[in-house]
């Protein structure tokens, strides 16, 4: 009996052999790679089904593995808001990133106000261009501790500090604009993006940093935006956007250092704080002295190095420069297609100058413009810089009753559906400044203004905006006539990182007499 099921077993055995050899020898490498093909597709569908679950999004991947990649490289805006429309809750996949947008106002703040569920998601390549050492990528308490150290530098008290410095670099580049176009306008997507670079350096480092120095980070800046697209190659190859990317943010970092060592030795002098670097060393000396009663600024009390110092400032620039870029294109537009609104302001610069144009400006006057203010908070909710701000889920994240973000997902809150809602603001698609007279129904709605985020890394830089941008138009506008060339693209949104006029803008500016009637009020 033994024998018998001993030699089944054997020819059994041999017969299997037999057939796993032939079945081997047969399989070619194409037949190999058409079956891994297959099953790494349907693993990329089926993890899309899974992770897509309940929300908006297409059926399948309709193109398998990279998704809607080859869009991401030319976004469009009329596809995001397709997006957001089409739910509450939407997704895409992009290779492995598998993506939850969130277009309603309470989602949106649900997800800003979690931060025990996500953190800010930054393409993987900006850890390199920004230094994985960067205050930036803390998180949890450590990234509140350090972030309260640095609200010292932008409260009003340091605001006021700041405003001599900017005023004169406003004044330079207004007279250099209307010397640009006094043959004929110009594009100005480029210049505004080099005066809001030259007031933020100037605001940083004062007089520390040069002319030559403001005009080279400007002119090499916009390497860096472009070395943060969505799907980067994970190593930085020489002669790459990335590659360009990081060397612009290098250098600029190590003129930063060179300022942060400068602002030391004023302060070590006795000398008082006149931009960020001096403000920052200030507090941090007051901090060791025992000198200040503010929580916050004793937790400056070590020594921040100069490399610290620097990529601190480098991320002040890095979350500022497109997004201020952006909402300079629209405030100029949008007021110089405006006569009336043009007029009010003029009217209002005038006034808080008490008829003397030629007053410094102040924090005290840029408080007392009201409609010039107004102005520039309803730019801002017209055309939102920052459209959505991508987080990634540190765990399963169960962002409401029937959906849990799968943990590694990105999870971008949007601000524009909110900020355009015709509940809360009426007309949302006309620019009202008088919409945000005190007590109005856009003021009370507190909950709708996402133009800066909200929660533990809402804008550091919020109040330093409003007050550059209401001390920029006012002055611009009380000493100039600015003209837009209106073209066919004028109000067609362009996404570049933040939106833009797809005509990129075309303004001429003539000086004008403060004190000419002004039309239109
Ligand atoms: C119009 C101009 C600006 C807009 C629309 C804007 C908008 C934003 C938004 C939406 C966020 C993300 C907030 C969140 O996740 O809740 C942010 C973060 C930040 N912004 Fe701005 N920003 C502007 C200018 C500035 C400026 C001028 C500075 C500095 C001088 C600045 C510094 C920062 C910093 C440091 C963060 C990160 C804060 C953190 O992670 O704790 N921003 N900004």
């Amino acid at each position: 009996m033994e024998a018998v099921s001993s030699r089944i077993s054997a020819l059994s055995n041999s017969t299997g052999e037999f057939q796993l050899e032939s079945f081997i020898s047969n399989f070619s490498w194409w037949k190999f790679a058409v079956t891994a093909l297959v099953l790494v597709l349907t693993y990329d569908q089926v993890s899309y089904q899974i992770n897509k679950g309940t929300v908006a999004g297409p059926k399948f991947k309709i193109w398998p593995i990279i998704g809607p990649f080859l869009e991401s490289l030319d976004p469009k805006f009329e596809e995001y808001y397709a997006k957001w429309e089409s739910g509450p809750l939407s997704c895409v996949s992009i290779f492995h990133k598998f993506v939850v947008i969130a277009s309603e106002r309470d989602l949106a703040r649900k997800i800003f106000h979690s931060p025990a569920f996500v953190k800010p998601c930054v393409v993987d390549v900006a850890r390199k261009i920004l230094r994985p050492t960067n205050w930036v990528f803390l998180d949890g308490k450590a990234h509140v501790d350090y972030r309260n150290g640095l609200n010292g530098l932008f409260t009003k008290k340091a605001l006021e500090i700041y405003v001599p410095a900017q005023e004169k670099i406003i004044d330079k580049y207004l007279d250099r604009f209307v010397e640009m176009t006094k043959e004929e306008p110009s594009v100005f997507f480029p210049a505004f993006r080099e005066l809001m670079c030259a007031i933020s350096l100037k605001t940083f480092c004062g007089d520390y940093i040069t002319d030559d120095q403001i005009k080279h980070i400007a002119d090499e800046y916009y390497r860096v935006t472009a070395a943060m697209e969505l799907v980067n190659f994970p190593i930085i190859i020489p002669y790459t956007k990335t590659w360009y990317g990081q060397r612009a943010a290098d250098m600029t970092m190590k003129i930063f250092e060179v300022c942060a060592q400068a602002a030391k030795d004023h302060i070590a002098a006795g000398g008082k704080p006149t931009c960020i670097a001096d403000a920052w060393v200030f507090l941090m000396q007051e901090a060791r002295d025992n000198k200040t009663e503010d929580v916050n600024s004793k937790l400056l009390v070590r020594e921040f190095s100069n490399k610290e110092i620097s990529e601190a400032i480098f991320t002040f620039l890095f979350a500022s420069q497109d997004a201020s870029s952006s909402a300079c294109c629209w405030l100029f537009q949008v007021i110089a297609d405006r006569p009336e609104v043009a007029a009010k302001i003029r009217a209002e610069q005038l006034a808080v100058r008490n008829g003397d144009p030629n007053m410094p400006l102040s924090s005290a006057m840029i408080d007392e413009m009201t409609y010039t203010n107004m102005a520039v908070k309803e730019c801002l909710r017209y055309r939102p810089p920052v459209i959505m701000v991508p987080y990634v889920a540190k765990k399963a994240y169960p962002i409401s009753e029937s959906y849990t973000v799968p943990k590694g997902a990105m999870i971008i809150p949007t601000t524009y559906p909110a900020l355009h809602d015709p509940e809360v603001y009426d007309d949302p698609e006309e620019f009202i400044p008088e919409r945000w007279v005190e007590g109005s129904k856009a003021s009370k709605n507190t909950k709708n203004w996402l133009v800066f985020g909200t929660g533990t890394h809402v804008c550091l830089g919020q109040n330093y905006v409003k007050m550059v941008f209401a001390a920029l138009v006012g002055k611009a506008f009380l000493f100039h006539d600015i003209e837009h060339t209106i073209t066919p693209l004028s109000e067609k949104i362009k996404v570049f990182a933040t939106l833009f006029p797809q005509d990129d803008l075309i303004l001429k500016f003539k000086k004008r007499d403060p004190f000419a009637p002004t039309v239109g009020a």
